[in-house]
């Protein structure tokens, strides 16, 4: 006997063998995909008629810091170097481990009503993340953001932090939390702390988490510092691997795209961030044609100031024609698969695919919508139209996290709530 039976579903599976399924099923046992196809023999505890609806893998956020949705326009308008330095850095000292759950479970709340079943985060009080993650029951890689400042008691210290995460957090929650290193970037981060870094995420086999040339700044002091640009310099200390995330690059040349590809270096697109900091355009199109593994992230809320990834798969598309003045650039089923089986393969968890022996990792979005009718190709409509309050149910590791849009998971008025109070209380201690 399956656990849960989903029905009468359009099944974009994002496999490129099963394809698309127009009236399909898809069984679920044990936190795994137990069968995806036109009909089954399966019988199940629970059966979800999805009619009119699509099932699709679960989205990922491979860039976030959740913990931000406290500063949901908290600062905005602003250049990134101010925007960082003079607002979020000196409320961030202010935070305390409480302030970051609650942030967490915001965020975790956010993502699960608008579709996104795993992310990556980079943050600081990792503990209360992990601890948010456990209890939403959404899947999560987590890492704590370590930045040192040229100073070698701060990298030992960080790196202490960061280690001691890794190994009280990796493979909790019954596998849905994973870990990474999280340095900061190559401008916030010593050239031998990166080294450092490295080896010990080498040795202890945890993937990397960086921001990388999300600035033409961080260009420009690399340039300075050391005569060439962060992909130049991080190829140079043998950082580069499929082990790494590396979010933005933004300010590629076409030399440093062949770098990365090579390397086999996944790269966050974070689309909506870059437009609102006034950071750039990342030349995504042509990671792509190089062979780079591309996925998706939202950043923080104060750089967005959401985490839909809805509206991210939309901005990503929208930005690279306009970027490119081609509007065949970065087509819907492309943007698709850099929110789900790129991102899975970055974060190297079994999900963003609905295919047999993977996580039971998915969402049921609702079609039956004005703006959602008529539907003449799903994938277009997933991208162009569709947002992420269409998204029906949320399943992750096959619990049912929100069904016919009423989470389930957690007490969404509770946390609402705490939020509210939280960041009053926040504003006031900043302020004073
Ligand atoms: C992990 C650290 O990264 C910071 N952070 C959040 N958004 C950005 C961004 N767009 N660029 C650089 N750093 C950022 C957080 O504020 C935190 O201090
Ligand atoms: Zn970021």
């Amino acid at each position: 006997m399956a656990d849960i039976i989903i029905k009468n579903a359009y099944v974009l599976t994002m496999d490129p063998d099963l394809g698309d399924i127009e009236n399909g099923v898809v069984v679920i046992e044990n936190g795994l995909i137990k069968e995806v196809g036109r009909s089954t023999g399966s019988t199940a505890d629970k059966i979800i008629d999805a009619r009119g609806c699509v099932v699709m893998p679960g989205l990922i956020n491979t860039h976030c810091h959740a913990g931000m949705t406290l500063f949901r326009g908290y600062a905005d308008d602003m250049h990134l170097k101010e925007w960082l330095e003079d607002r979020i850095w000196p409320a961030e000292a202010k935070l305390t481990d409480d302030d970051i759950h609650i942030g967490s479970l915001l965020a975790c709340l956010e993502m699960i009503r608008s579709g996104t079943t795993s992310f990556a985060d980079m943050y600081i009080h990792m503990d209360r993340v992990a601890q948010a993650v456990k209890e939403s029951g959404i899947r999560a890689a987590l890492s704590y953001g370590m930045i040192d400042f040229g100073s070698k008691e701060k990298a030992d210290a960080e790196l202490k932090e960061g280690s001691r995460f890794v190994s009280q957090w990796n493979g909790k929650a019954d596998g849905r939390i994973t870990t990474m290193y999280g340095p900061h970037a190559p401008n916030t981060c010593s050239r031998e702390f990166l080294i450092r870094v490295k080896e010990q995420a080498v040795k202890d086999k945890i993937r990397i988490h960086i921001h990388v040339l999300e600035t033409e700044a961080e260009l420009n002091y690399m340039k300075e510092n050391f005569g060439m640009c962060s992909i130049h310099f991080l190829k140079d200390i043998d950082f580069w691997g499929t082990d790494v995330l590396a979010a933005h690059c933004v300010w590629l040349s076409d030399g440093d795209i062949k770098i990365l590809a090579e390397y086999g270096v996944n790269i966050s697109h974070n689309p909506v961030s870059n437009m609102k900091l006034a950071s750039g355009i990342a030349p995504v199109a042509k990671l792509i044609a190089s062979g780079a593994n591309v996925c998706l992230g939202t950043d923080g809320c104060a750089s967005n100031n959401n985490l839909d990834m809805f509206e991210e798969m939309k901005t990503a598309a929208l930005l690279q024609k306009v970027g490119t003045m081609d509007p065949t650039a970065l087509p819907a089923r492309q943007v698709l698969e850099m929110a789900t089986v790129n991102g899975a393969k970055a974060l190297g968890i079994k999900s963003g695919v609905l295919k047999e022996g993977h996580n039971a990792d998915m969402i049921i979005v609702d079609m039956r919508k004005p703006h959602l009718t008529p539907l003449h190709d799903v994938a277009s409509q997933l991208v162009y139209a569709a947002s992420g309050k269409d998204v029906r149910t949320t399943i992750v590791a096959g619990k049912v996290l929100m069904e016919d849009f009423m989470v389930t998971c957690l007490d969404e008025q509770d946390i609402l709530g705490k939020a509210v109070q939280t960041s009053k209380n926040l504003a006031s201690r900043i302020d004073s």
